[in-house]
């Protein structure tokens, strides 16, 4: 061939990435060879899908090989997978459009994670050769073409591509190490790398054995024979096998295989069912939520379907629901036509079955972990939220979903969420009948709250919740276990038994009192009424029983969103002596003033945010001059 080699810059983003690949990694350098057989072994996954469909492009088995030469201080990892065309290396090799390396781009602009955790977040796959690399060629010739490329780069700005003449279609990767690299050329340390990452990837990974000189009966010397390749890894497809023969070790190394994670599972569940519908799986809980869990849950992988050890496709939507989005593993049915495509999967009746067979799974696993306090408070805190979008998500699993829901509570001191329902339920009181909780923008703001005043006296327990999902989630939720959910700051207030004892019919006097502050604050409030609830403040503002909770309502106005025009109603604490001293105020507009006051305070102590602050400030000091005179 007479082509000459063509140059070609790296997008800027590869630039970017391939310094802080090079530079954050380089106390970890020996995951550039796990990064590349990975590569090796997706290809042949690519190959032996395709071959379905195509049986010819199947040629000799597939495999992975390892050579090194400690000489010219290279190493070389070639596999006889699928391949890549010139436009595909164009696009796969040079530029950032592979969503791992986006990922790890994007979370790199989140300066308040640590690098050393962001880098566990995600691989960084082909990239990573460059940490021992001061050259890299790639040679690789697409299955069922003739023709091969070689890219070449020293990773610095530019690569370039020419054709080549290659044997055997795959991929030909030639690391040429940096001097003070050299060790990794080396027998014992790229065999040791291997089992140490390597282990249960499902292709043979090959090295040649080492051979040595023997001496024959006489003492002469015979030639060392020509080494061949050997198997150096296990080979075989993990969750096949028996869960009894696999130890926690093989567990954590193969999730981190399949995971890109470089924190070990927090834990996992492996089976094989058998039945109208046989399948094995494999499911893993991270220890840590990855980024942007919350920002995209379209945007999941980790959850690998493969049928009969084919490897399929990347299918986490389609065996798992959204809220279960943080769950990796492996998939492997019996059943499922091999040339199944992501269309056919979506309506297809033996996923259905897979799928919520799956969710039982991975339900009946963090059952069993909750009781392990400590280890859940940990989930809890990485993937709490996500696990509440079950409640609305997974009808048919609400209650077993309700169950793994940990909350703050005054029962507590603090804010430490590890209330159950469970544990509410247990200590209801007496003719107790619902199920309080509260929710708000904040810990401390619910804690505080002026709702959980008569609770707190008569020791009722309430639920605080603060996270931005609690409300949407309560909107969706009636009961649980037959008690049903009284949120206390909506509706009117039922305390059971307790109801009765601390409600006061008002006097028409008090009556008539409330209706003045309602003419005052028509623009403000539906109604004015005596509160039951309160007994430290002299006001608070309750919602009607389905309309959304201040603070939501201020999120929502914050996000652009118009609110229908839904007023709450404002309670007012006739024993309080402040309301007592207005009672008696005869100048209508102090009275007034003092009646925005209350509406103002109530809004306050709920979160919200005042129309007119600066009227608010001028009111008060008005109203403290005057008390002074
Ligand atoms: N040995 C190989 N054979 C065929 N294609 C390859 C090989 N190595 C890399 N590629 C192609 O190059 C792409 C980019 O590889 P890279 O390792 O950078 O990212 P990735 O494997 O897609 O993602 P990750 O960041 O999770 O490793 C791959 O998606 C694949 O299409």
């Amino acid at each position: 061939m007479t082509q000459t080699a063509e140059k070609f810059e790296f997008q800027a983003e590869v630039n970017q990435v391939l310094d802080l690949v090079i530079h954050s990694l380089y106390s970890n350098k020996e995951i550039f060879l796990r990064e590349l057989i990975s590569n090796a072994s997706d290809a042949c996954d690519k190959l032996r899908f395709e071959a379905i469909k195509n049986p010819a492009l199947l040629g000799d088995e597939l495999t992975i090989k390892v050579d090194f030469d400690s000489e010219a201080k290279t190493i070389t990892i070639s596999d006889n997978g699928i391949g890549m065309t010139r436009d595909e290396v164009i696009s796969n090799i040079g530029t950032i459009a592979n969503s791992g390396t986006k990922k790890y781009l994007e979370s790199i602009a989140k300066k308040d994670r640590g690098e050393a955790n962001l880098i566990g977040q995600f691989g960084v796959g082909f990239y990573a050769s460059f940490i021992v690399a001061k050259e890299v060629e790639l040679r690789t010739r697409k299955a069922g073409e003739d023709e091969a490329v070689c890219w070449k780069s020293d990773g610095k700005n530019a690569f370039t591509l020419e054709p080549v003449d290659k044997a055997g279609q795959g991929t030909e990767i030639i690391l040429h190490l940096r001097d003070e690299e050299a060790e990794f050329a080396d027998n014992f340390r790229l065999r040791s790398l291997i089992k140490k990452y390597s282990e249960h990837v499902a292709f043979p990974i090959k090295m040649l054995e080492v051979t040595y000189p023997e001496k024959d009966d006489e003492g002469n010397e015979i030639p060392a024979k020509t080494p061949e390749y050997e198997v150096v890894n296990d080979a075989t497809a993990l969750w096949k096998k028996a869960p009894a023969d696999v130890s926690d070790e093989d567990y954590q190394a193969f999730y981190k295989q399949i995971s890109n994670d470089f924190n070990e599972a927090a834990f996992w569940t492996h089976n094989h069912i058998e039945g109208t519908q046989s399948y094995s799986n494999l499911l893993y809980v991270p220890q840590k939520s990855p980024f942007g869990m919350f920002q995209n849950p379209e945007d999941r992988e980790g959850l690998k379907l493969f049928i009969k050890r084919v490897f399929i496709m990347d299918a986490a939507k389609e065996l798992l629901p959204n809220y279960l989005r943080f769950v990796k593993g492996v998939v492997d049915s019996n059943d499922l036509p091999l040339n199944v495509s992501r269309e056919i999967l979506q309506d297809n009746p033996l996923l259905k079955k897979i799928k919520s067979g799956l969710v039982k799974r991975v339900l009946g696993l963090l059952k069993k972990q909750s009781l392990d306090t400590e280890a859940y408070a940990n989930f809890w805190k990485e993937f709490g939220d996500t696990l509440k979008e079950g409640v609305v998500e997974d009808f048919a699993n609400r209650e077993a979903v309700l169950k793994l829901l940990r909350f703050a509570s005054t029962h507590n001191s603090d804010d430490t969420e590890n209330v159950s329902l469970e544990d509410y339920l247990s200590r209801l009181q007496d003719k107790q009948e619902k199920i309080y909780y509260i929710t708000g923008e904040s810990h401390e703001a619910v804690k505080n709250s002026p709702h959980l005043e008569l609770f707190r006296k008569e020791g009722v327990e309430v639920l605080l919740m603060h996270s931005r999902i609690d409300e949407w989630m309560m909107g969706h939720v009636q009961e649980f276990d037959g008690k049903k959910f009284q949120s206390v700051a909506k509706g009117k207030l039922d305390l059971g038994k307790k109801e009765d004892e601390s409600k006061n019919e008002p006097s028409e006097a008090d009556k008539t009192f409330l209706e003045k502050i309602k003419k005052h604050l028509e623009a403000h409030v539906s109604d004015v009424t005596a509160s039951s609830r309160l007994v430290d403040s002299a006001s608070c503002l309750v919602m009607d029983e389905d309309a959304m909770a201040i603070h939501m309502q201020k999120l929502m106005e914050q996000a652009g969103q118009s609110m229908p025009g839904q007023l709450p109603a404002l309670e007012v604490n006739l024993d309080h002596p402040l309301v007592q001293h207005i009672e008696h105020i005869d100048n209508e507009d102090h009275f007034k003033q003092w009646s925005e006051l209350l509406f103002e305070q109530a809004l306050l102590a709920e979160g919200g945010q005042l129309k007119n602050p600066a009227d608010h400030v001028h009111k008060m000091n008005q109203l403290m001059l005057d008390i002074l005179k």
